[in-house]
């Protein structure tokens, strides 16, 4: 059985970082969007990559971002991989992706008129687009973008995109294991369901978030 990957995002404090990694989690997120109650700077992200172990994925988080802007962060935080969450075309992410070297996920915000038709034409139009597409990562459509815990129906999602995917938007403690066990996607990610405050993790759930996912997994 295919494990299903784990995602923190919105991480801002070194302790947190600790317990997203000791939780067994496989890629860690960093807002670089001003707006966010989870943003941090370049100069911030880097201290909390520098304590991010091997194997465990550094994920830079961009809304509407410049590529000048993206590779300010780049030469300041070693991140592994970028996460494009605002309007941006497929070509403009392509281009930042390729003048910064990394690979990319897409976000795909869902609206209730959303398709599976759409996510498909989607996932194809990024892959023709740039070999540095890694995938795309389903969220919840909301006027601030991201990280708002916020749920879409999962029911949109095509069973044959289902183990490539990130599955994102709302998810909690008590309903990932419910989330795996519908739609079996590649990943999991989550950001307000483990918070104490915005911005703020709680490593109780994170470790119970993890726990949830691996129980989801043995059943599968
Ligand atoms: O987390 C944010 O504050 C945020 C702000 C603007 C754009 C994206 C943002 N987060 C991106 C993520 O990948 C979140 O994990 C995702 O939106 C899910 O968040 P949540 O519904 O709170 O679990």
């Amino acid at each position: 059985m295919q494990r299903t990957r784990i995602k923190i995002c919105g991480l801002t404090r070194p302790q947190d970082v600790q317990a997203a990694v000791a939780a067994g989690a496989d890629a860690l997120g960093f807002v670089f969007y001003a707006k966010s109650p989870r943003y941090v700077t370049a100069a911030q992200a880097g201290a909390l990559m520098s304590a991010v172990p091997p194997f465990v994925s550094t994920v830079a988080l961009f809304v509407n971002a410049s590529i000048d802007e993206v590779r300010a962060v780049a030469a300041v935080a070693p991140f592994a991989q970028l996460q494009f969450h605002g309007d941006e075309t497929v070509e403009q992410c392509a281009a930042i992706a390729a003048a910064v070297g990394k690979p990319f996920m897409r976000v795909l915000r869902v609206r209730p008129e959303t398709s599976g038709a759409d996510l498909l034409a989607e996932e194809a139009l990024c892959r023709a687009a740039s070999p540095l597409f890694s995938g795309l990562l389903l969220d919840t459509f909301v006027d601030a973008y991201g990280g708002a815990g916020k749920v879409f129906d999962w029911g949109v999602i095509p069973a044959g995109l289902a183990p490539r995917v990130v599955l994102s938007g709302g998810l909690t403690v008590d309903s990932v294991a419910g989330a795996v066990r519908q739609v079996r996607p590649y990943a999991v990610d989550i950001s307000s369901g483990v918070e104490q405050a915005k911005g703020i993790k709680d490593g109780a759930k994170i470790d119970a978030f993890a726990a949830a996912v691996r129980m989801a997994d043995r059943e599968g």
